[in-house]
């Protein structure tokens, strides 16, 4: 049997690390940032006023309280925005809305609350300090600072710097294409009534979601029956909308399993992987454009761990980013557990921790058939015991992956 290792090699082997564009901001959420960016401005770009109030000469409002209050001669009025230079001496102020650019000779700013709220002559019964309510130009942002390096996932906080230090587009990874075909004569819609020995479509459902976790764009075409011409039409017709397609179903050793049947003859290679569960695989290209495609078993759990283990690299992969496997961590199970023989075991497990000792422990899930779909709903990592380890007791310190989405 071929080893995990070499199964995600050559899985990786099928995509290159893609050239990056240039992506306009309104497309680049999720992308990954291919270059460094520094800011062309200071953030705050002015010295502004952080509330609502009047621009005033700390020294002039020094001495104010409620009993001995100042009163200032509003010389101007400067909304967020306002252009036109003021100037603010002593015994004046100047009302002043958030954002809005201190004037000259101000150097703190009174919140209306502190004060009658006059247009004309203000009256101040608190004393403000210099510096009060004043944003500093470059408090955020200096000039040439770096406010992104490449590599950088672009979630909705990167976007708000990208937007503010003025850049439009970015270069960068777009998103990986992703199609998943199910297939499988049994199958039917969710919603639509069964029929005797059929079950509700459940795969490319969670693929698709596994996928979208992974950071990529997908269509979830749904599935196909086991008809050979079908599958192959479905899946030419399918190759202009992917970087990668990922099946499911119909690589095993049945009489009707499909995906094996036609894909084999277009020279997608079918191999046994030494890993439980998730045994039955197959990797290659197809189409014009050699499309990378994926095939992975039909038994839900199976689909799931092996899109982990070997289909989420390369889309990390394609995504411009670093193809690492799950996150590890290390921790004690909580009960013993057993693995085929010469197969590397990935078991559905519920990880909690670390305790207050720093430790997390593992528990995996009491049913493990590769059938057994409804423990994934529960599980956050899977317990990997290694291919030469048939049993591990309560306590062991073993290997652990975190779950997306965990
Ligand atoms: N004689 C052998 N039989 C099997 C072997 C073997 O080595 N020799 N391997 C077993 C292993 S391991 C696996 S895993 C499965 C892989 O099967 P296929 O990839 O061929 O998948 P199917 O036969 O199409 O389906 C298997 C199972 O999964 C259910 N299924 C399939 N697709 C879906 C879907 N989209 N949603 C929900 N459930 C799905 C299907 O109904 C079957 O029960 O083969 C073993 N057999
Ligand atoms: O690998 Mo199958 O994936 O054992 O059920
Ligand atoms: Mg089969």
């Amino acid at each position: 049997m071929k080893s995990v290792e070499q199964h995600i090699e050559d899985c990786l082997g099928l995509v290159a690390v893609p050239q990056p564009t240039e992506i306009d901001l309104n497309h680049a959420h999720g992308t990954v940032l291919a270059e460094r960016i520094a800011s062309p401005v200071s953030l705050p770009g002015f010295d502004n006023s952080a509330m609502d109030g009047y621009a005033v000469r700390a020294e002039d409002v020094a001495a104010a309280s409620p009993e001995v209050p100042v009163r200032l001669a509003v010389v101007a009025d400067i909304p967020a925005g306002d252009p036109t230079p003021v100037a603010v001496r002593p015994g004046m102020c100047a009302r002043i809305m958030t954002g809005a650019p201190m004037p000259d000779g101000a150097d703190a700013v009174v919140p209306v609350e502190w004060t009658d709220g006059d247009t004309v002559r203000v009256t101040i019964d608190r004393p403000a300090r210099p510096g009060n309510a004043v944003r500093r130009a470059g408090d955020d942002v200096a000039e040439g600072t770096v406010v992104l390096e490449p590599g950088s996932r672009i979630g909705a906080g990167e976007m708000g710097v990208l937007a503010a230090v003025g850049r439009r587009s970015v270069p960068a990874h777009p998103k990986p294409r992703v199609v998943v075909l199910s297939t499988g004569e049994e199958l039917v819609e969710p919603g639509r009534p069964l029929g005797p020995g059929q079950i509700w479509e459940s795969n490319s459902f969670m693929i698709a979601a596994a996928a979208r976790d992974a950071g990529c764009e997908v269509y979830r075409h749904g599935f196909v029956g086991d008809d050979p011409r079908t599958v192959m039409d479905t899946l030419e017709g399918l190759l202009l909308r992917a970087d990668v397609v990922v099946t499911t179903g119909g690589v095993s050793m049945g009489a009707h399993d499909v995906v094996k049947e036609v894909l084999s003859r277009q020279g997608v290679q079918f191999t046994q992987v030494a890993v439980q569960p998730g045994k039955p695989q197959g990797y290659g290209t197809i189409g014009p454009d050699k499309t990378p495609i994926i095939t992975l078993p039909g038994n839900p759990v199976s689909a799931f761990v092996s899109f982990q283990v070997f289909v989420r690299p390369v889309l990390l992969k394609l995504r411009g980013l670093e193809a690492e496997p799950l996150p590890e961590r290390r921790a004690r199970l909580t009960g013993p557990v057993t693995s085929p023989p010469g197969r590397r075991s990935y078991l559905r497990a519920e990880l909690s921790g670390p305790a207050a000792d720093g430790r997390s422990t593992v528990t995996p899930v009491r049913r493990q058939g590769s059938h057994q779909l409804s423990v994934l709903a529960g599980s956050n990592a899977l317990v990997v015991v290694p291919e030469d380890t048939t049993e591990l007791p309560a306590g062991t310190d073993v290997e652990v992956r975190v779950l997306p989405g965990t």
